[in-house]
């Protein structure tokens, strides 16, 4: 499409007070990591993902078919799309400033709060514009608008003039953005073209009706200095590419895109590509209106729970009983995925969106998969059989190991010394069987109770454990406290230990959903990360979300996790008769039971909490011991109250 063509078709309802305002710029340059993740190397490429995710939002709103990327000789980037451009009308909030200069100096101005610009934006909290601007030197944005070339000049967030007029642009519009990141909040570290060319190039499989080109003054020496990218193959090519190739069970990878509008009558879509291998571990990538959500999220557990259904109803369909022991695990090994899916106002956690919450998106896509893998398995047997047996033999090979580890538990049991106060389960097999680490004896005295006493064994930690970030490893073994839990857990700490001790399924730290609570929790996280490193990696370390409230009217019980959802209970009504009684619960101690055991111990009604570990960026895990760890016990709190609030990631 050329430029004119798309000038045609802008709507002229996109202008000033298109651009809303929420709230003011003050905190970005003094707590970056609280919009940016951090001041490390991906925080700095980071901000180039703002910029262009905004050039994307035009892009995928069809209002721009073409993006450039530069990197400059200083590392200076520029970003240029031929949208419609950053409205530079007179703000109707702030007459005396444009929308411009609102949107760059303004945390949460944005045209992405109402859906009336843009229908599925990957932009939606009104942030990222003016974090970019906040952490450059020095910012240049050029917009072409009416034929008319507008520039305004930035350092470090505040405007060193008023937007002006530079020129006339006859064939030409939009946004241009040049920034030169702050050394004095970044540091040494220095823009990589080889990580930027690789998540442009990345962009441009994600969204088949834009061209982006690629150009740096800089020679890595392997990475390409000029690239033209579009892809109109999609994910399935992405995939193959990604595959570099491996042999695969199917010929070629299940694919395909569903319209929610079409299928649902809701804006957005998702895309898909999956195949699997026996030559490599599995994968999965995922993104939401083309931002990567490496954490996967909503539509992650849609996708894999579409599959899975997909794949038993066919091995039932085929009179394959074995099809029925497959679980996700098993699906997730050998299974390489990319999944992108767009929807309306998305919500992620944080702002750098490594995951996403929106819980509808679960729904949507699970239900969007599923009907095109069933006829997609019925279509073509022979890929359909080939992907069940290698399923169907991982899950064996899968009940194998776990039944010789079961009889070493039996053994291992026997010869073990284990703690006085745990209370075991009494299951001899590991399989199913879950640890409740659980703070102080009050506690344990309902959770005894509440317990399902085959499967759920008890350890009552009482007061904190040791520091031991902070402690040397000579000091851990003499920790009453620790020593306990290395006994009831069956494994050695560090270097010693080793995964197939564990003699537990599940370890499920479940403590006050109070600042204490959190704070013994992160403490029990990082020793865990630390010193048993494997057992968080193998996804077997969770957290208990206990409820806050409980609201009782008549013979209605509800429970809320936090004060938002127990203020919007009750506006909203629970159903019953009467008044509705509120009761805070203070500790665990003080829930009953049948409370304890309905809302965080029963794997029926329960929720849990993974605690994962973003393994592909270096930097993280580090940031993650410090944000438990540092010294500022505020952020310790909030990491769990963010986490604690996600339950996307449910036990099954
Ligand atoms: N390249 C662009 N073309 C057109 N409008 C833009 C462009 N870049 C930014 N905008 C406008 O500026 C607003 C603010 O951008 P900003 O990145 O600060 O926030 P956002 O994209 O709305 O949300 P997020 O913080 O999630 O990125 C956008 O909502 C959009 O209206
Ligand atoms: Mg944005
Ligand atoms: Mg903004």
């Amino acid at each position: 499409m050329p430029d004119d063509l798309l000038t045609q078709d802008a709507p002229a309802t996109y202008d000033a007070s298109s651009i809303e305002v929420l709230e003011g710029l003050e905190p970005v340059r003094k707590r970056p990591g609280m919009y940016i993740g951090g001041t490390d190397e991906r925080a700095l490429h980071h901000l180039v993902a703002e910029v262009l995710d905004n050039s994307m939002d035009e892009a995928v709103a069809g209002h721009a078919n073409r993006i450039e990327v530069e990197l400059h000789a200083d590392h200076a980037m520029t970003i240029r799309d031929n949208g419609r451009g950053i409205p530079i009308d007179p703000h109707p909030k702030f007459p005396e400033k444009s929308a411009l200069e609102v949107i760059l100096c303004t945390l949460h101005a944005g045209g992405k709060f109402s859906g009336k610009a843009y229908e599925t934006s990957g932009g939606l909290h009104g942030v990222g514009a003016s974090v970019v601007n906040a952490l450059s030197d020095s910012m240049v944005v050029q917009v072409a608008r009416d034929k008319t070339l507008y520039e305004q000049r930035f350092s470090r967030g505040v405007p060193l003039g008023p937007v002006e007029k530079v020129g006339a642009a006859p064939n030409r519009r939009g946004t241009t953005v040049t920034f030169h990141a702050d050394a004095d909040i970044f540091g040494h570290h220095k823009f990589k073209p080889a990580r930027l060319f690789k998540s442009i190039r990345s962009k441009a499989y994600l969204f088949s009706g834009v061209e982006i080109r690629w150009k740096s003054a800089i020679d890595d020496g392997e990475t390409p200095q000029e690239a033209t990218f579009h892809f109109p193959g999609g994910l399935s090519d992405y995939l193959r590419e990604t595959m570099n190739g491996a042999s695969t069970y199917a010929e070629a990878p299940f694919s395909g895109t569903v319209d929610f509008q079409q299928k649902f009558r809701t804006p957005g879509k998702v895309e898909w590509a999956i195949n699997w291998t026996p030559s490599r571990d599995g994968f999965l990538q995922s993104y939401c209106n083309t931002v990567p959500t490496p954490e996967g999220g909503t539509h992650v557990a849609g996708f894999w729970a579409a599959i899975l259904k997909g794949i038993k109803a066919y091995g039932e369909l085929v009179g394959n009983k074995k099809a029925a022991q497959i679980t996700r695990e098993d699906l997730i090994a050998g299974g390489c995925a990319l999944v992108s899916c767009f929807i309306r106002e998305p919500e992620f956690v944080g702002q750098t969106k490594d995951r996403l919450a929106t819980v509808e998106a679960q729904r949507l896509v699970e239900n969007a998969v599923r009907d095109h893998f069933d006829n997609w398995l019925a279509a073509d047997t022979k890929s359909a059989g080939a992907i069940l047996d290698f399923l169907v033999l991982r899950a064996e090979e899968r009940m194998r190991r776990r039944q010789e580890k079961e009889t070493q538990r039996k053994s291992a049991t026997k010869k073990l010394r284990l703690p006085g106060k745990l209370v075991d389960c009494s299951s001899n097999t590991r399989e199913g069987t879950e640890l409740f680490i659980v703070e102080g004896d009050s506690a344990g005295g309902s959770a005894k109770m509440a317990r399902d006493r085959k499967t759920q064994a008890l350890l009552p930690l009482r007061g904190k454990i040791l520091n031991v970030l902070g402690a040397a490893s000579s000091k851990l073994g003499s920790n009453a406290e620790i020593n306990d839990l290395t006994q009831a857990l069956g494994v050695g700490l560090g270097s010693r230990f080793n995964i197939d001790d564990l003699r537990y399924d599940r370890i499920i730290i479940m403590t006050d959903a109070d600042v204490d609570g959190a704070h013994i929790a992160s403490l029990l996280m990082t020793f865990f990360f630390t010193q048993m490193r494997p057992m968080i990696d193998a996804g077997h370390l969770y957290l208990a979300c206990p409820p806050l409230f409980r609201l009782t009217q008549g013979a209605k019980r509800v429970y809320c996790i936090d004060e938002a959802e127990k203020n919007e209970l009750l506006e909203k009504g629970i159903g019953g008769k009467g008044k509705i009684d509120v009761s805070r619960f203070k500790g665990l101690g003080e829930m009953d039971a049948k409370d304890l055991k309905e809302t965080t111990m029963d794997p029926a009604s329960r929720k849990l909490i993974r605690v994962t570990i973003d393994e592909d960026e270096p930097g993280e895990t580090g940031d993650l011991v410090e944000r438990l760890m540092g010294k500022k016990p505020e952020l310790r709190f909030q990491y769990i109250q963010e986490n604690a609030r996600f339950v996307a990631e449910l036990d099954v």
